[in-house]
């Protein structure tokens, strides 16, 4: 009881801190017809008071999505279902897509709205099935067709657009490290980009992996130079025009991120108005 009190409580405190943080104050939902579409349908969340948090994160590749969004999800009690990581998944599972799929990411280019959208349902109801009550996705939706299809099957509350420039990004993409035994995400690269012309200046210290994992780091494939370039295209063509399909509805906060975690973390809560929540998490914890 005390713990279903104590979601339902955490669920008002973070939608309403959600809502504070939108320049817009009214949500709009624009939702289609669920008919709209013959993929297999997300789960629907009929009791809204009862769920947690449903954010997006968009972004370029190599902005960070993933570390914020783990690092939200940590702090708010909700999965961080990052659907790049779904694709990655299903191609070491040598299941009956990962030829098709090895290829198209191999090259930087955007799997099927269908295949990615079944690969999302199944991991929204397996969480389902396991108790969650919210989600912070990350990589999805990347086109128009996936944020209509998103629309017509749930409520997305905040939009979180994280933004770097483009040269910085592909050196954190080149920079990027993964450990094949623990899974943790490290970057090598080391920023420290001058102010010119009324620009700030960045810098970004690099992530460095703990000494264990030093032998055993792997690089993505698709983080090579002309891979990543490639992304950042399609990012500008396909998934560019998602950030105005949000910012139309009043859902998208713009973020600049002024630097690596230390800088940019603080800020980033701040702008969600976490800022007291994260101290009263840790004071409880
Ligand atoms: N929503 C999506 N729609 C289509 N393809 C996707 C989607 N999410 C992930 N992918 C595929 O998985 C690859 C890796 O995704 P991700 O880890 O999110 O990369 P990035 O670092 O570019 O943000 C993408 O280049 C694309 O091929």
């Amino acid at each position: 009881m005390a713990a279903i009190t104590r979601l339902a409580k955490r669920a008002f405190v973070v939608s309403s801190l959600a809502r504070r943080c939108l320049s817009s104050s009214v949500v709009n939902c624009h939702a289609p017809p669920h008919d709209a579409t013959s993929f297999r349908p997300f789960p629907l969340r009929e009791d809204s008071s009862k769920r947690c948090v449903q954010w997006v994160f968009l972004g370029c590749p190599g902005v960070g999505k993933g570390t914020y969004a783990s690092r939200l999800s940590n702090l708010l009690g909700v999965p961080h279902i990052a659907t790049g990581d779904l694709v990655r998944d299903e191609l070491t599972s040598s299941g009956p897509l990962s030829s098709q799929l090895s290829e198209i990411v191999k090259q930087g280019q955007l799997v099927s709205d269908e295949i990615i959208i079944s690969l999302l349902s199944k991991r929204l109801v397996a969480g389902e099935a396991k108790g969650d009550l919210g989600f912070i996705l990350d990589g999805f939706p990347r086109t128009i067709k996936q944020a209509e299809i998103l629309e017509g099957v749930t409520d997305i509350d905040l939009v979180i657009n994280l933004k770097l420039r483009e040269d910085v990004l592909l050196e954190k993409c080149l920079g990027r490290r993964i450990c094949n035994q623990c899974g943790g995400n490290f970057n090598v690269a080391s920023i420290n980009i001058k102010a010119e012309n009324g620009s700030p200046g960045i810098i970004m210290a690099p992530l460095l992996p703990p000494e264990n994992c030093i032998s055993k780091l792997i690089t993505r494939s698709d983080d090579t130079e002309a891979v990543v370039k490639e992304r950042l295209r399609i990012y500008n063509e396909m998934t560019q025009p998602v950030e105005e399909f949000y910012r139309s509805r009043g859902k998208l906060l713009e973020f600049n991120l002024p630097g690596g975690i230390p800088e940019s973390w603080p800020k980033l809560l701040h702008a969600l108005n976490l800022d007291d929540y994260e101290d009263k998490r840790s004071a409880a914890a």
